[in-house]
């Protein structure tokens, strides 16, 4: 495909309620910068990239125009959102506002402010080839399976289990009927790719990706970011 258009869809409306934190976590400072910041840094400069979509929390718009696009200078930022409840609501209103030159769209987490240019473009590009595909990594703990009352009832062969990362990288008409289709049904998944695996016929391409691309979810998490920075 020539000149492939490509809108990123940057959630970041939550509350990061596992953070514990009086901030909403995306808006943590890293070495005097915003989480959320890094993360839109990464697609400003990706050449493959035309579009960002940001989608924010209720009453953050002002502010994240204000204190992120226009303080940062972001220019590739096209619509900024007011999110809904879960995740999936947020992206879905990002997904309405997908320009329709667009062939690809990228889903990525606002709170995973580490991801490589090298695999945003591997997963455009198998995007293209595949119609969907989902960066991830090779999982390096044993993974049980356990029942109500913390009893193991399985332990999966991890040679076939993987932890999934953004981006989720789509054609821009799988994804938005795959949403359509989650939405009408009330269906709530915690990825984007359940929902192409629910309501379509289709293969998603796994992209090994880096463990470096960490989601920012627990105090943890700040602790590790932080050392990459440092660097
Ligand atoms: N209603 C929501 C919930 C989450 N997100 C975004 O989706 C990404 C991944 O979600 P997660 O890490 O779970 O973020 P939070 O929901 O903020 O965290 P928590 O579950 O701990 O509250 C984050 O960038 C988050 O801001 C969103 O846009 N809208
Ligand atoms: C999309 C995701 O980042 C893939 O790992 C993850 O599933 C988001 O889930 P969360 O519950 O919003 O953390």
């Amino acid at each position: 495909m020539n000149n492939v258009q490509c809108t990123v869809i940057i959630p970041a409306a939550g509350k990061g309620k596992r953070m514990k934190n009086d901030k909403s976590k995306q808006y943590i400072e890293l070495d005097g910068k915003p989480i959320l910041a890094y993360t839109i840094d990464a697609f400003e400069k990706c050449n493959e990239i035309q579009n960002i979509i940001l989608v924010v929390g209720k009453d953050e718009v002002d502010y994240c125009r204000k204190e992120i696009v226009e303080k940062y200078n972001y220019q590739k930022i096209i619509a900024i959102l007011e999110g809904g409840k879960e995740r999936q609501d947020s992206v879905y209103e990002g997904i309405k506002k997908v320009p329709e030159d667009s062939d690809i769209v990228l889903i990525h987490d606002g709170a995973r402010p580490f991801i490589g240019a090298e695999q945003i473009k591997q997963t455009i590009d198998d995007g293209i080839k595949y119609g969907a595909c989902v960066l991830g990594v090779k999982v390096k703990d044993t993974i049980k399976v356990v029942d109500d009352d913390n009893n193991i009832v399985d332990t999966p062969n991890r040679n076939n289990l993987w932890a999934i990362q953004t981006p989720q990288t789509f054609k821009k008409e799988l994804i938005a009927l795959a949403y359509q289709k989650a939405q009408n049904d009330n269906y709530c998944a915690t990825d984007d790719s359940m929902l192409v695996e629910k309501y379509l016929d289709i293969k998603i391409k796994i992209v090994e990706g880096l463990y470096s691309n960490i989601k920012i979810t627990t105090i943890e998490d700040l602790i590790i970011a932080k050392n990459f920075i440092d660097q």
